[in-house]
């Protein structure tokens, strides 16, 4: 269980007077088995909140308690160590690195060519195609993020955290991501999942969504009742009123193997 307790961070003001308050007084506690996404318009804080848990920001105030542990004077590695997992927004490149290389260092351990082959399925890529390849500046934005998406996927940490995975990723793919984070879901083996995302087919699969804007938490509430507010469509949901398609972000092509 992870328990943000009256979390807050600020940053020095644009004019240099003062200090701009990202996340205001946030507390929100996140249970084991919890699969959570985080939404809200652009520049509300979902990343900031994110990078905070995996003590890559330091709060200016408030305590991070993770499985009953305060982590919040922990570094990432520590974080890492006691089960916390990140996928960040724009995934880094490590030069000199392969893929499956990147994928042992993630699990911890040699993993078997199956293991491998299994993780690049799940967010739709081939392994015959890739786990050889450098996760250089060779790969495409998409593919970057997919081969993050994998490696935190055979950490298989206890809280994953995962910041936008639909970014830049296409159709083809998302179906198949949207199908990973469906059965890790429904395994329902203690782990929990907290997902930054606009989409509304990664929002309609959680337990909560908890709507983040101005640092503050708007409102928090299952799918169903919050989608219709937020203007998504909700097909087959009861009470959406509206009908406008969601942008899918159709940049590559499809992955065959
Ligand atoms: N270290 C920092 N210094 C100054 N400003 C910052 C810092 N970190 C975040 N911000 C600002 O805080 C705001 C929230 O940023 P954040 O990336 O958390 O938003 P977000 O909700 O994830 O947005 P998006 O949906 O666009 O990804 C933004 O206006 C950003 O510019």
């Amino acid at each position: 269980m992870l328990e943000l307790r009256n979390i807050t961070f600020e940053v020095p003001a644009p004019d240099g007077t003062g200090t701009r308050r990202i996340i205001d007084d946030l507390s929100l506690t996140i249970p084991d088995d919890r699969f959570t996404v985080i939404t809200g318009p652009n520049g509300g804080g979902k990343s900031t909140l994110a990078k905070i848990v995996m003590g890559i920001e330091t709060p200016t105030s408030g305590q991070i308690i993770f499985n009953g542990r305060d982590v919040t004077n922990l570094s990432i590695t520590e974080r890492a160590n006691a089960g916390i997992g990140y996928g960040f927004q724009q995934p880094a490149r490590f030069k000199g690195m392969k893929v499956k290389k990147l994928l042992d260092i993630a699990a911890g351990k040699k993993l078997p060519m199956l293991a491998c082959n299994e993780y690049l399925a799940k967010v739709g890529l081939c392994s015959a195609s890739y786990l050889t390849r450098e996760v250089d500046k060779s790969l495409s934005g998409g593919e970057v993020k997919r081969i993050e998406i994998a490696t935190i996927l055979a950490r298989d940490p206890k809280l994953a955290i995962y910041d936008e995975p639909e970014a830049g990723i296409d159709l083809w793919s998302f179906d198949r991501l949207t199908e990973t984070f469906r059965d890790i879901h429904e395994a329902r083996d203690g782990r929990s999942i907290v997902i930054i995302s606009h989409q509304e087919r990664i929002i309609s699969l959680a337990d909560e969504v908890i709507l983040l804007v101005d640092g503050k938490i708007e409102a928090v509430d299952k799918p169903e009742v919050l989608m219709p507010t937020l203007g998504f469509v909700a097909k087959g949901i009861p009470g959406c009123q509206l009908t406008e398609p969601t942008e899918l972000h159709l940049t590559e092509i499809p992955t065959t193997c």
